[in-house]
């Protein structure tokens, strides 16, 4: 029996204006003829899936309706529509959840940079709907292929992993650059992975959270961790961070977007050195404007990615990066409510929690 006949419900996770987080059964959705009909096996809970069910917003991104989340997907695809060329049913794939216009007039789409794209459908920011979903149909334009040896919850964690690999590409990071990563949540343990590949050395990370640090150093034994306290005066945190770093940090990679944070990633930066931005926070934050002024620090930004969905599957696969451990709970759909409890909850100690569905 094919799996639309054995589960014909199209269970999904959605949110709404009112915070209410719940399953809904939605229709399976026609596929148009450039997309394929995917059944979403793995979803990782992205910390902005939380933020925008329990703060209804992030930044100019508004949840004015109901709506699904998720963005950090991988799955199999069921049926292909007529001009469909690069898929079959039964191919294994990753989603990539922005869908940008991709007209020739749309400036962002024909030079590259198309995360850009002011008309983007991002699958999970309001009011699109999310692929936290059993049946999704996406455009094969923006599906990539899986190795069959790239588990399903590796492919959801490619997403996050973009992300990071986005940012280590504009930041210029080269072998044996001493480098700081603020922050181990999955966007700073991904960006360690990332960063122990590309050569980075000595590498100092931070963390409010010894559980989250320790995660570092299994990952990466030779990282070397700063155990930041709320409160702390930045620059007394920055003396720790250069002291465990043996020198001040070529490069910053700040993944938590939190001021403070961010403060002791450019007091921990050399002259002439850079702080990238790749968490996202509060919508006005105060810099230690003569600070960056006075030592030439360059302070950047990362808005999510683009081409590099490929290159991430490719550093998975090839044993480079290994994401299996950055999974620390798993439930099935229909547990999507007490999965997103888990994700939301500090004393669950969650990292990446997944949703599966066989
Ligand atoms: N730029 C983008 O396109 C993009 C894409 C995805 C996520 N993000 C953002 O990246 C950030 C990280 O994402 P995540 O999923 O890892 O989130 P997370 O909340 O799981 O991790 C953030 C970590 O930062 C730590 N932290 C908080 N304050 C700190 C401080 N003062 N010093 C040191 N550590 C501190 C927390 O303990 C936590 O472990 C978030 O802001 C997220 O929204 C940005
Ligand atoms: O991983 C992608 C990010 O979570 C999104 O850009 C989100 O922050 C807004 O939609
Ligand atoms: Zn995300
Ligand atoms: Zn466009």
């Amino acid at each position: 029996m094919d799996i639309l006949s054995k589960k014909p419900v199209n269970l999904a996770v959605h949110t709404n204006p009112d915070h209410d987080l719940r399953l809904v059964e939605c229709d399976i959705p026609e596929i148009g003829q450039y997309d394929c009909l995917v059944h979403v096996r793995a979803s990782g809970i992205c910390g902005s899936d939380v933020h925008f069910w329990k703060h209804g917003r992030i930044g100019p991104m508004v949840v004015t309706c109901d709506y699904g989340l998720g963005h950090e997907s991988a799955g199999v695809v069921l049926k292909v529509g007529e001009s469909v060329t690069r898929f079959k049913p039964g191919d294994r794939v990753a989603l990539e959840c922005g869908v940008p216009c991709s007209k020739p007039t749309c400036f962002y789409c024909r030079t590259g940079r198309y995360n850009a794209c002011p008309d983007v459908v991002f699958f999970s920011t309001p009011p699109y709907n999310g692929v936290l979903r059993r049946y999704h149909a996406h455009p094969e334009a923006w599906l990539h292929k899986l190795p069959n040896h790239v588990s399903f919850e590796e492919g959801s964690l490619v997403e996050p992993l973009s992300v990071a690999l986005a940012g280590i590409d504009r930041s210029g990071l080269r072998l044996a650059d001493p480098l700081v990563i603020c922050g181990a949540g999955p966007i700073g343990l991904t960006s360690l992975l990332a960063a122990n590949a590309a050569g980075a050395e000595p590498i100092v990370i931070t963390d409010l959270d010894e559980g989250r640090l320790a995660k570092a150093r299994e990952l990466i034994p030779r990282v070397r961790t700063v155990l930041v306290e709320m409160g702390q005066d930045s620059k007394a945190i920055a003396a720790r961070i250069v002291e465990q770093l043996g020198q001040e940090a070529k490069l910053v990679l700040e993944c938590t977007g939190v001021e403070s944070s961010i403060h002791s990633g450019i007091y921990a930066t050399r002259f002439g050195g850079s702080v990238f931005v790749i968490g996202v926070g509060r919508d006005f934050q105060n810099i230690p404007f003569m600070h960056l002024s006075a030592n030439e620090i360059d302070l950047k930004f990362q808005y999510r990615y683009h081409d590099v969905y490929p290159k991430a599957i490719s550093l998975v696969a090839a044993g480079m990066i290994d994401l299996k451990p950055l999974v620390s709970h798993r439930f099935k759909l229909e547990e999507g409510v007490e999965a997103f409890k888990a994700a939301s909850t500090p004393a669950a100690r969650a990292i990446k929690v997944q949703i599966l569905d066989e």
